[in-house]
């Protein structure tokens, strides 16, 4: 029997996933890491906490598979990481500083700079995305004008799992889904743009070679191999941006499928076969793990991020199924109660990085469940915003495959159903991006003759939620006032900043 194992770097902790080639899991370990955040709207991470968690969590999974088999039926590894992240090594390939993640927001000058010096439509035609706070270019426009001797001394970027991938081979890599959230890649013809590297002053050296999802990267080295327990012959292959990895484990591998996760962040996210259509930066245009094919996707910042945080605050000593106990018993629109989930700003359909979350018509009859209630359809609501894009752009969404965090409440996926009034199905194995990571550890290794093959072994749909009429007439219409608190809130939102 053959193994693979999948790895998910993610933002609040690393998870690896032994998987056998029948599509059994046969082990799983998570380790956490912390985010530091010195300022609002910074978000960082120590590098290294990542590379010691990984160790950690490999370590953990060997140890458990001694006795059940051996070292060398283990033919793959992948991963599957947060998207975006800036890390700068030095010549020595030393890293130069923390890394500046996804969800941290100091750059809206480098993203307004991005636009006056190359110009919106050129940024858009080379890279097919807008200029986000949360993408690369922007944080290494920062790094530029902040910490120029940093900038100076930098030999190389990273994103945050393929500096994980060097410390474990050696080999210095990229690949095009994680590629394409930087704003340097030029996403239709899969190459770093040298047009876009000129404007900003950036060397070409800068940027990391680039490969396939399912590429080789490498054999471990001695030290990983001696601090894990792996075999040094051990086969890493480079894996994909987490979205593109959610997508693959969930089988989003032809036209027509979508995909909901919940997570931290939220996205929609669907397969797109072509590279030239238009969505005017409206959505996120991405190069998805499988080869030469693409996704285009909306992100809800604050998704199940939302929900913890009013946990955090108000359920502290309650687990997520005893806050959200009763829920269920409440009418949609939870009397009246309405939430936007802007707890750190947005990006889709509105990339505002000041924008701040409201509950409005809070009501003395309102309890915790309502809040809890309307926390949900809040964030459902904003992820259906994205569904409407691709909607008016005439694609047809009438199945969405629901993940994530988000997918483990029953009552949360009827709402999904009747929000989106689409058919909403779930996997039969919750694990994530890092299953899509399992996959192309095994395709990269040779077990299957596609990623599709062996998407069609590793997964399969369970339950099934059908949008119920009534219901879905009733959040047409508190959609249609949910869409009015963004404009209407926007410069009060502005007004409070210096407040912060
Ligand atoms: N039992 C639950 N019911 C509903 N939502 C949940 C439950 N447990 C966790 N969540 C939501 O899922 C989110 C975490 O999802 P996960 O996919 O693990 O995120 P990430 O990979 O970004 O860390 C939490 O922020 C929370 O909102
Ligand atoms: O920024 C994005 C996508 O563009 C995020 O999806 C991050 O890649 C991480 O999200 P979580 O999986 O931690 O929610």
């Amino acid at each position: 029997m053959k193994y693979v194992i999948g790895i998910d770097l993610g933002t609040s902790s690393v998870k690896a996933l032994l998987m056998n080639e029948l599509g059994e899991v046969c082990g799983e370990a998570t380790k956490p890491y912390p985010l530091i955040q010195k300022k609002a709207g910074y978000s960082e991470q120590a590098p290294e906490d990542w590379v010691e968690q990984t160790t950690e969590v490999l370590k953990e999974l060997v140890t458990r598979f001694e006795g059940k088999g051996n070292l060398d039926d283990i033919v793959g590894i992948s991963f599957s990481g947060q998207m975006h992240g800036l890390v700068l090594l030095d010549e020595s390939h030393e890293v130069l500083r923390p890394a500046i993640l996804w969800n941290d927001t100091r750059t809206t000058k480098q993203c307004e700079e991005i636009y006056q010096t190359a110009g919106r439509e050129r940024i858009l035609s080379i890279t097919k995305n807008p200029a986000l706070e949360g993408f690369t270019l922007p944080k290494l426009l920062w790094v530029k004008e902040h910490e120029p001797d940093l900038f100076e001394r930098a030999s190389v970027f990273m994103l945050p799992k393929d500096y994980v991938r060097f410390k474990m081979t050696g080999a210095i890599h990229s690949e095009y889904s994680d590629a394409a959230g930087t704003l340097l890649l030029d996403v239709p013809n899969k190459k770093w743009s040298k047009e876009i590297c000129d404007i900003f002053g950036i060397k070409d050296s800068l940027c990391p070679p680039l490969l396939e999802s399912h590429g080789f990267a490498g054999t471990l080295t001695p030290e990983f191999s001696r601090n894990t327990g792996l075999l040094a012959e051990t086969k890493v292959f480079a894996g994909g941006a987490d979205n593109a990895c959610g997508a693959i484990g969930a089988n989003i591998l032809s036209e027509g499928a979508t995909l909901c996760s919940i997570g931290t962040s939220g996205v929609i996210l669907s397969y797109e076969a072509e590279d030239d259509l238009d969505f005017g930066g409206l959505v996120h245009y991405f190069n998805h793990g499988k080869e030469d094919a693409f996704y285009t996707m909306g992100v809800t910042l604050s998704a199940g991020y939302s929900l913890s945080w009013f946990k955090e605050q108000f359920a502290k000593e309650e687990t997520m199924e005893q806050l959200l106990a009763g829920v269920e018993d409440i009418h949609p629109g939870a009397n009246g109660l309405l939430f936007t989930p802007y707890l750190s700003g947005e990006r889709t359909p509105h990339p505002d990085a000041k924008i701040r979350a409201s509950f409005i018509g809070v009501d003395a009859t309102h309890t915790r469940a309502h809040f809890a209630r309307a926390v949900m359809e809040g964030i459902t609501f904003s992820l259906n915003e994205s569904i409407e894009i691709f909607r008016e752009k005439g694609k047809t969404i009438d199945t969405i495959v629901s993940i994530g965090g988000g997918a483990k409440n029953p009552a949360w996926l009827q709402m999904q159903a009747d929000i989106f009034s689409a058919r909403v199905v779930t996997l039969n194995k919750e694990q994530g991006p890092a299953l899509g990571a399992a996959i192309l550890a095994a395709y990269g290794a040779g077990l299957f003759a596609s990623l599709a093959e062996c998407a069609k072994v590793f997964t399969a749909y369970k339950d099934e939620y059908m949008p119920n009429q009534e219901n879905v007439e009733h959040y047409r219409k508190l959609y249609a006032l949910y869409k009015k608190v963004y404009p209407q809130t926007k410069e009060i939102c502005e007004s409070l900043m210096e407040y912060r």
